[in-house]
């Protein structure tokens, strides 16, 4: 209110605001400091603007009835809700209900006329999502924070009427009844198949959480796919990076020397099509993987696709409209800004904002918070917002690692090598659209009844995936197993014929 006074000189001697401070739940020495800071604001600001007749602040530090703080809402021009941290947060909802008034009461003389209110919300409170029409701040930003707050009360009535319409029709539909309904039918889907499954405790302390698991999902057999693999003529072997073949933990990114061998000796059996399929930058997997000729890589999703050395990159040719990032951008600023550690990696067709450095906890509600902001900010625009390891990536529409095992299968299938053995290997939500596609792949056509598929996440959790191995080590370890029953490249004798 101060810097809104300052940054805008008209307001001063109009606009008043009742700050209401709802009694504390708790006690504390931290509690007393918070109270003895906000009277020491509320005077410097009324001190300082204080006219005749006219105190910018009005604050009430007692409890208030529920009674009057109805009142002060019907008669607010706008509600602020500057939290920097809540739950739900109901005041906005009950203050656009008040303002709506009761239909037919008669006590005003304006009830019939169009109802209007104002909502400038911190984008940190749980119903913020939901106010389409409210202005959303960073309360730590004050100078946008005073933006908004001129901009509500300065606002054309129009446009304050059909945000509040548009608010009213929410909150009048989305009421309790409609929660508690909606909460019991997540619950029953949820839960529809958890008599057929496994339930796992995994982790510890706060990272403990029970899993259920599909009967059917189980650690991959080394015999088996080695038996398979040997059996096989045309051989799909799809390869995820980080958390696959490189452990997430590593602070070198490189492929290590063993990794670079057995990738060769598997791209060298000419039974085998072998792709690294990463959310990586092409620049960083093409020279990582250049002593791999035969190696093809499909970066940043599969936005870039490269099938040896020897070939171009081809570029998903779908999108090549980037303005949501000047959209997306600012949002993740906003979130870094306020989280220790984060940071935001710009790749050629993607935002990465990374919190692997901030604190755990914090990071990762941050993140699920940035995701719903991400998600309504671009609902109208062609990306997807998805979180990752220690991610939330926004990036075209379309561009997915499931499109790329598709594209690979069917390009097999063109040149007359339909797969009749797949293994694809990953540990991340971008990797379970790999699993989607294969899990559909026979029922659609792309690959045939009699392919063996092993589709395989890293760690027992949840997916898509039929198959888990535990970690990276295991990873390495069974293409070290694969590599070994793989045919050596064909030699070539002193006249160039190869045997
Ligand atoms: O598809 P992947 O190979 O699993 O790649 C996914 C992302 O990898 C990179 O992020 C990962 O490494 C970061 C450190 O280098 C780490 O902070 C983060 O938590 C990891 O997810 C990459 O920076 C992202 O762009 C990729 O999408």
């Amino acid at each position: 209110m101060e810097q809104m006074l300052k940054q805008h000189p008209k307001w001063q001697g109009r606009a008043v605001l009742i700050q209401i401070a709802n009694p504390a739940r708790g006690k504390g020495k931290d509690l007393e400091e918070i109270q003895a800071e906000i009277e020491a604001s509320c005077n410097r600001i009324n001190e300082t603007f204080r006219q005749p007749g006219y105190e910018p602040i009005i604050f009430i530090n007692r409890p208030v009835s529920l009674g009057e703080r109805a009142a002060y809402y019907t008669i607010a021009e706008c509600v602020v809700v500057t939290a920097v941290r809540d739950g739900m947060n109901l005041t906005p909802y009950e203050y656009i209900v008040c303002r709506q008034g009761i239909p037919g009461n008669e006590s005003t003389s304006d009830s019939n006329s169009p109802k209007k209110s104002m909502l400038v919300v911190s984008e940190f409170i749980g119903c913020s999502p939901s106010l389409s029409g409210a202005i959303r701040v960073n309360p730590w930003n004050i100078e946008t924070t005073a933006e908004a707050l001129n901009e509500a009360i300065s606002m054309a009535d129009a446009e304050k009427q059909l945000r509040h319409e548009k608010h009213y029709k929410y909150v009048s539909t989305h009421d309790v009844a409609y929660w508690s309904r909606s909460f019991f039918q997540d619950l029953e889907r949820t839960c529809k198949d958890h008599f057929k499954r496994r339930c796992w405790g995994i982790g510890l302390s706060f990272g403990f959480r029970v899993v259920a698991l599909d009967p059917n999902f189980r650690k991959l057999s080394i015999d088996a796919i080695v038996s398979a693999y040997s059996k096989a003529k045309n051989r799909a072997i799809l390869l995820d990076y980080d958390g696959t073949v490189m452990p997430q933990t590593s602070i070198n990114k490189h492929p290590s020397e063993d990794v670079i061998s057995i990738i060769n000796r598997l791209c060298d059996d000419v039974k085998n099509t072998v792709f690294v399929v990463s959310g990586r930058g092409k620049d960083s997997l093409g020279q990582w993987f250049s002593p791999c000729k035969k190696l093809g890589i499909a970066a940043e999703h599969g936005y870039f696709i490269r099938r040896s050395t020897d070939e171009e990159w081809e570029t998903c040719g779908q999108n090549t409209d980037f303005g949501w990032m000047h959209m997306a951008e600012p949002v993740m600023k906003l979130y870094t800004e306020s989280t220790d550690g984060s940071y935001i990696e710009v790749k050629e067709s993607a935002l990465v904002w990374h919190h692997q450095d901030a604190d755990l906890g914090f990071g990762s509600s941050q993140a699920k918070e940035m995701l719903d902001h991400l998600e309504s900010v671009l609902a109208n625009e062609p990306v997807t917002a998805k979180s990752g390891q220690f991610i939330v990536e926004v990036k075209p529409q379309g561009v997915s690692k499931g499109l790329v095992a598709e594209k690979i299968f069917t390009s097999m299938a063109e040149n007359g090598r339909h797969a009749d053995f797949v293994l694809c290997i990953g540990d991340d939500r971008s990797d379970e659209d790999m699993f989607e596609k294969i899990g559909n792949a026979i029922n659609s056509g792309i690959l045939s009844f009699n392919t063996s598929v092993f589709a395989c996440t890293v760690g027992q959790k949840p997916s898509k995936a039929k198959y888990y191995v535990d970690d990276t080590t295991e990873v390495i370890n069974m293409l070290q197993f694969l590599a070994d029953a793989s045919n050596p490249p064909p030699t070539e004798d002193a006249s160039g014929i190869p045997h």
